[in-house]
């Protein structure tokens, strides 16, 4: 096994390491302790399960355990899959010792975790990540939920992981679009507080492309570090936390509004990075070069930078005034003053955001 990194989340009773490493899944004392009970719960899809589920189930052995295979894709990200989970813990008679590894990306895991969160009001859940995005971003925080007709994530908890595992092994097999759209999460982590590191992702962008451990480890562990920081200070989205959702209120709409079946969630947060970036600029906070710069960095990553042709620009406003970052019916935005220096914008005029949904606008 190569090296591995660890980042500690401290949280008080509900802290938390994460591990980063290539092989991890196939060393079980690194997460098999954690399981008090007697049972145990893999939720994942029917696209992860063939390819990692049996890393697992050696050390379950001893175990009442089960696994649920949810179907893939972010369409699926909904109270009824949410409920075949706690339906699959009901039959296992699971009670509230129990244990939830959520094996797959962030679909799976922001699934797994609320219905971690509302099984008998609480049960332990390890993040097993095997996408790009979900090591970076999604499996890191608390943050679970599932998405309504209505909107993106209207519907989750809080609800903090006892542990995650990152076994880069598992990225080995990620389709390279779904690789691309985790670049854009690590690529936000930049944009909206650490310029340095976004001035080294613009310095070699195709460094990362090529998947080598040392690269990809040292990227996944700064965006779970810078990540984790913001967690520590600002755990349930009080203040700080909202930078992280830098992009997210233009991302969130055109996933809402294209039906969550067009774009990738990172695909989208790319597009509303620079769209927030561009909005910025008209509004005089920011130089309208840093936009460009950023639309440049995820061009050259191969990332989509325009929303989709097509689309209207009322059903995407509308979807945003929906955004749970909003306060007193007006819309409350995380802008920048340039890269690395995203801020929180209260009462943005809806006129201009409506202009920044026109194309090249
Ligand atoms: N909770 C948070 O803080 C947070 C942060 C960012 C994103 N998210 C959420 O995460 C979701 C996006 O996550 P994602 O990008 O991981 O998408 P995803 O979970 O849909 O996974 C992407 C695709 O890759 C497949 N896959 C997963 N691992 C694989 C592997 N190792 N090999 C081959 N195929 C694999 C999946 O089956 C799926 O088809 C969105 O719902 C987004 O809202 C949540
Ligand atoms: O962890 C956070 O906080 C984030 O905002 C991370 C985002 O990348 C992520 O997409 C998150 O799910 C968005 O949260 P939401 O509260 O806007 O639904
Ligand atoms: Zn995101």
């Amino acid at each position: 096994m190569s090296a591995v990194r660890e980042i500690e989340v401290r949280l008080g009773a509900r802290g938390y390491s994460i591990r980063i490493g290539r092989g991890l899944l196939d060393d079980a004392t690194l997460w098999r302790p954690l399981l008090r009970g007697r049972h145990a719960l893999i939720v994942t899809n029917t696209s992860v399960a063939p390819l990692y589920q049996a890393r697992l189930q050696p050390a379950l052995a001893d175990l009442h355990w089960r696994a649920l295979a949810l179907p893939d894709g972010e369409a699926h990200k909904t109270l009824a899959s949410v409920a075949r989970i706690w339906d699959a813990l009901a039959e296992l008679g699971a009670t509230r010792d129990a244990c939830i590894l959520a094996l797959g990306g962030g679909v799976v895991g922001d699934m797994a975790g609320f219905a971690a969160a509302c099984w008998m009001r609480g049960i332990d859940c390890v993040q097993m990540p095997t996408t790009l995005l979900a090591m970076v971003d999604s499996a890191v925080g608390g943050k679970t939920g599932v998405d309504h007709a209505a909107g993106k994530n209207l519907i989750g908890a809080f609800h903090q992981p006892r542990l995650v595992l990152a076994d880069l092994a598992t990225l080995d097999t990620l389709p390279p679009r779904e690789y691309r759209a985790g670049l854009a999460e690590i690529v936000k982590i930049g944009a909206l507080g650490d310029a340095a590191f976004l001035a080294q992702l613009e310095h070699d962008p195709m460094a990362l492309n090529a998947r080598e451990d040392a690269a990809l480890t040292h990227a996944i562990a700064h965006a779970c570090a810078y990540k984790a920081g913001v967690v520590m200070r600002d755990e349930t989205e009080q203040g700080e936390r909202a930078l992280l959702n830098f992009g997210h209120s233009f991302a969130h709409a055109l996933e809402t509004v294209t039906g969550y079946s067009t774009l990738l969630h990172g695909e989208a947060v790319a597009i509303g990075m620079v769209l927030a970036a561009r909005l910025s600029a008209r509004l005089g906070h920011a130089p309208m070069a840093d936009a460009q710069r950023l639309a440049a960095l995820l061009h050259a990553l191969d990332l989509p930078t325009q929303p989709p042709p097509g689309l209207d620009a009322d059903a995407l406003l509308a979807a945003m005034r929906l955004d749970k970052k909003n306060r007193a019916g007006t819309l409350r935005l995380i802008l920048w003053r340039g890269a690395g220096q995203a801020f929180i914008a209260a009462d943005v005029d809806a006129d201009h955001v409506r202009a920044s949904w026109v194309r090249n606008a």
